[in-house]
């Protein structure tokens, strides 16, 4: 069974509303910009890669049924810096900002509005492809490199959150790596964490494992040095919402602790990103911009009260892993790099931020 977070076709566009699973499969249409922007703010959509793809497939909708007139160029810039803003951390929105924006630029040196909109939306469309591509790179660049350690035996890893197909456009990125341990009969279980306040390990991560047959078990975010310990782990792999020049990692909350615990028990770590995710502009993960969401996420779940009435609520949706801490690699497309490596090798592929 694949598991599709987006469904497009020409001039139409729609998200599986991620808020409703594991109890609901309920597709929702994405008319335009705004609607994207909702979708994106209110996590319908989430997942660094996905929310990229959604955000400028909603834009290829609008310029699909003629929106920008005569001036295409500056209905694309002003939409795409609106999607920019629903999700400030993970960089993959921006980058894709940045590259449309310049490539309807150039377009327009040379092309009327109807071609220039032509152009853009093949852009558009050619993100869901090229992202499948890539995941599957990381997946098998992830799992060589997880199994160079370990020549015969099966192995066991943890992740945290989601970054399966449910993330992305298809096959995931951390999960990408599982999927590609689990093909090549080498996957002796993923324990994944229930990744609070938002559930996405045990809502998303366990969905898409049950759905597929990949050996899995859910613990709770609290139980992972525990499980570090008992239950021979081989590695841990996550996911990034943006990784900085340095290679420090910004990703879902709760991925810094699994790094010391990693470090503590000498278990390598890995983040599993496309380049999409790295952003050379930024030294240090001091720079990065953390997402403090709403206090409701922590005292509450589906609306149901779980916390002292008038508590004092801290909930950001991020934390930065230091690069120290990141032993085993960052496992992309193009390869899996220490990060202090990271940024000789993406040099002069990422366009500028
Ligand atoms: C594949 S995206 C990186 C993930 O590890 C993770 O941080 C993530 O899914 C993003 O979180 P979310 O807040 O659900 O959008």
């Amino acid at each position: 069974m694949t598991l599709e977070a987006i469904r497009y076709g020409t001039g139409s566009l729609q998200i599986l509303n991620q808020l409703l699973l594991p109890h609901q499969t309920v597709y929702e249409e994405i008319r335009g910009v705004q609607a994207a922007y909702e979708a994106i703010k209110a996590m319908k959509v989430r997942g660094a890669p996905a929310i990229a793809i959604v955000g400028c497939l909603s834009l290829a909708v609008e310029l699909r049924a003629g929106a920008g007139g005569d001036d295409p160029v500056t209905f694309i810039r002003e939409s795409l810096c609106h999607l920019t803003s629903a999700r400030p951390t993970a960089v993959n929105m921006g980058r894709a900002a940045r590259e449309l924006i310049e490539f309807a630029e150039n377009e327009s040196m040379e092309k009327n509005s109807e071609q220039l909109r032509e152009s853009v939306i093949a852009w558009i469309e050619d993100m869901l492809q090229r992202d499948v591509n890539d995941n599957k790179k990381i997946g098998n660049y992830g799992a060589q490199h997880i199994l160079s350690g370990v020549p015969r035996d099966s192995v066991s890893v943890l992740t945290h959150c989601n970054t399966g197909s449910l993330a992305t456009a298809g096959y995931g990125t951390a999960l990408g790596v599982v999927r590609s341990l689990h093909a090549l009969g080498r996957l002796k279980r993923v324990y994944c964490t229930e990744t609070r306040p938002y559930n996405q390990g045990s809502r998303l991560t366990a969905y898409e494992a049950v759905a597929e047959g990949i050996p899995a078990t859910l613990i709770t975010d609290s139980m992972a040095a525990l499980t570090m310990r008992e239950m021979a782990i081989s590695a841990v792999v996550v996911g990034a919402d943006r990784v900085v020049a340095n290679g420090d990692t910004a990703n879902k909350v709760g991925t810094y602790q699994l790094a010391i615990a990693a470090k503590h028990h000498g278990i390598p770590f890995y983040v599993a990103a496309p380049s999409t995710s790295c952003d050379l502009s930024l030294e240090s993960g001091r720079d990065i911009i953390i997402e403090v969401r709403p206090p409701e996420e922590l005292t509450s779940i589906n609306g149901l009260p779980i916390a002292a009435p008038g508590i004092e609520v801290w909930n950001p949706a991020f934390d930065v892993t230091p690069h120290q801490l990141i032993t085993g690699g960052i496992i992309t497309e193009l390869g899996v790099f220490l990060p202090s490596e990271l940024q000789a090798a993406l040099t002069g592929r990422l366009t500028a931020l």
